[in-house]
């Protein structure tokens, strides 16, 4: 789908095979993904999107196959700051006791060392990124005080202020007001056109081709990876879902 060499791919998993125990999550999957783009990356449930993501950070070993972030490996890739995850809501602790400033300042903890002492430009960097996703006044509340929008606004911010210019986002819009969705979309369009690269899971497939460039099928491996009025075609979704999940619920 790009003419970029391998190098300068924002992401590049080829072959990935994954398994929990006896159950295949992914099954050689291989996605490339230029710098300069969001792209959506759609599946049924269990098609194995988390398991994706896990696999680019880094956090799962696929059994064959390779994950290249920049050309670099996915650990270097988040100490260096550049390639940053917003897990789904179920995978955070709401309850824990700390405010969203603080949320925010862990992005910039690879770049503080071991004191994690934060420094003027520390702060600048989260005050602006709490400004960007129109967080400034909810600041000092606890992170679970938040609706769903403006929690998912502040992990947003999290990957701002920790300067990542490779964002994935799994499932960011679940349950989320208007306001919030189309402020994480402005943001994401912002990062991609400043030559950063984000993959988004969604559900929402109507909102996809205002949203993203490209768009990624995915059923275990990738089935079809291209513009997304082409992938969202009901043939092609037929192939993911077994049935047109434009006109239902695509979960
Ligand atoms: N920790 C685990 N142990 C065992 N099986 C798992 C584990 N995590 C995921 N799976 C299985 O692996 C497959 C892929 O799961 P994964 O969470 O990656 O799918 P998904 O596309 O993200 O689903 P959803 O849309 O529901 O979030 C599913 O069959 C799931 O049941």
């Amino acid at each position: 789908m790009n003419t970029q060499c391998n190098a300068d791919l924002a992401i590049n998993v080829t072959d990935a095979t994954v398994h929990y125990g006896q159950v295949q999550a992914l099954d050689h999957a291989s996605l490339q993904l230029a710098q300069g783009t969001v792209c959506g990356l759609v599946g049924m449930n269990g098609s194995g999107k988390s398991t994706l993501f896990k696999t680019i950070m880094g956090q799962i070993k696929p059994d064959t196959g390779s994950v290249k972030i920049s050309g670099t490996d996915p650990q270097q890739a988040r100490k260096s700051g550049k390639l940053a995850y917003v897990p789904q809501s179920e995978a955070v602790d709401w309850n824990f006791p700390i405010s969203v400033r603080d949320v925010v300042m862990t992005g910039r903890y690879g770049q503080m060392g071991w004191t994690r002492r934060a420094k003027k430009k520390d702060h600048a960097a989260v005050n602006e990124a709490l400004g960007r996703v129109e967080l400034t006044d909810f600041a000092n509340r606890q992170i679970g005080q938040l609706s769903g929008g403006q929690k998912k606004r502040a992990f947003v911010a999290r990957c701002i202020a920790q300067g990542a210019s490779i964002m994935l986002l799994d499932e960011p819009f679940a349950g989320v007001d208007k306001r919030s969705e189309a402020t994480i979309t402005k943001l994401l369009r912002e990062v991609a056109d400043e030559g950063g690269s984000v993959l988004i899971s969604t559900h929402d497939l109507h909102a996809l081709p205002d949203l993203a460039d490209e768009a990624v099928l995915l059923m275990r491996k990738v089935l079809m990876h291209g513009r997304p009025e082409v992938v969202l075609r009901a043939e092609n979704l037929a192939l993911a879902f077994g049935l047109d999940p434009m006109k239902r619920d695509a979960s």
